[in-house]
């Protein structure tokens, strides 16, 4: 059996399009989604996220502005930057590349973000208002990982999933909409002694560790959705994810690739968020 492609890329292309004809009806009613990301310091792939996110704004008709500092930036100032842009009516979603240095708190700097503007999702406001099902912005990768189940046709509900990882910005919040999508989840993580076990089990299973090889063919139920998470450098310098995807993809029936799967999507909700961030403030 080889398993179907969940391709993210081709995913991205069509939401990404329903998001430039939104943004340009909200245009014709004088609203331009406007994207704020600050960048500190010179962390090489996070240059080429920001990099990838303003120019994903540039070709779907939202405004964006790249704010980038030297590592050497004080926590004071940065706050004051995002307290700056919370301010500005211009700007409907903030964000803040991670990692940040060393020296800087980022739960601190999240927590400064207005809600109404936290597109990443990552400010406890908007981790409580997915716990608790109420309005809120979703993370993007989660979120992301959601529409490609939804992209095969794959209804959570009922279903199994195993969640492997439980990071604040994946882990946790993927189990939070898999369980709102009324799958049984399970989270699984280091401490977990037979991941196995558990996988084996699952109808889906979403890789999130940034380890290579968590999951191989021997721990997946035939037919199950493999979603991986993961981004790794394997001993040839290529990018891959979590999962060994030659070994899996013989077993599983659907699966994502690494790269163009999850990453591309990542960012794709990114706009989703900006974009229905504006919609909200137009509403107000
Ligand atoms: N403030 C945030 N920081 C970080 C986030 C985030 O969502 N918000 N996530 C990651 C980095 N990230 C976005 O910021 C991100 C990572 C990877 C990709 C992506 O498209 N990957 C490609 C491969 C890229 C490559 O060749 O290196 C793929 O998987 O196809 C997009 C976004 C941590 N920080
Ligand atoms: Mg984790």
């Amino acid at each position: 059996m080889t398993a179907q492609l969940i391709d993210g890329n081709a995913l991205s292309k069509q939401i990404r399009a329903d998001v430039a004809r939104r943004a340009a009806a909200l245009g014709a009613r004088g609203v331009t989604p406007g994207l704020a990301v600050i960048l500190v310091g010179d962390n090489p792939a996070s240059q080429v996220y920001v990099r990838n996110k303003v120019k994903a704004c540039q070709d779907n008709g939202l405004h964006s502005v790249l704010e980038q500092y030297p590592a050497t930036l004080s926590e004071a100032d940065l706050l004051a930057r995002v307290q700056a842009l919370n301010n500005d009516p211009a700007i409907h979603g903030i964000l803040v590349q991670l990692p940040l240095p060393a020296h800087i708190d980022a739960h601190k700097v999240i927590e400064t973000i207005s809600p109404l503007k936290d597109v990443d999702g990552f400010h406890v406001a908007s981790a409580g208002a997915l716990m608790v099902g109420q309005p809120g912005f979703k993370p993007c990768t989660p979120y992301g990982c959601m529409k490609m189940l939804e992209s095969i046709g794959c209804n959570p509900k009922g279903k199994h999933a195993v969640v492997i990882g439980r990071s604040n910005i994946v882990g946790k919040p993927m189990a939070m909409l898999l369980l709102q999508a009324s799958a049984t989840v399970t989270i699984c993580h280091s401490a977990t002694p037979d991941l196995a076990h558990h996988t084996r089990q699952a109808d889906i299973v979403v890789a999130a560790v940034g380890k290579r090889n968590v999951l191989t063919a021997d721990m997946v139920k035939p037919g199950a959705v493999v979603i991986d998470v993961g981004m790794n450098r394997n001993d040839e310098g290529k990018l891959c994810g979590d999962v060994d995807f030659d070994g899996v993809s013989k077993v599983a029936s659907a699966i994502t690739p690494v790269p163009g799967g999850v990453g591309p999507m990542t960012i794709t909700m990114l706009l989703v968020n900006t974009l229905e961030a504006a919609e909200r403030a137009a509403q107000a």
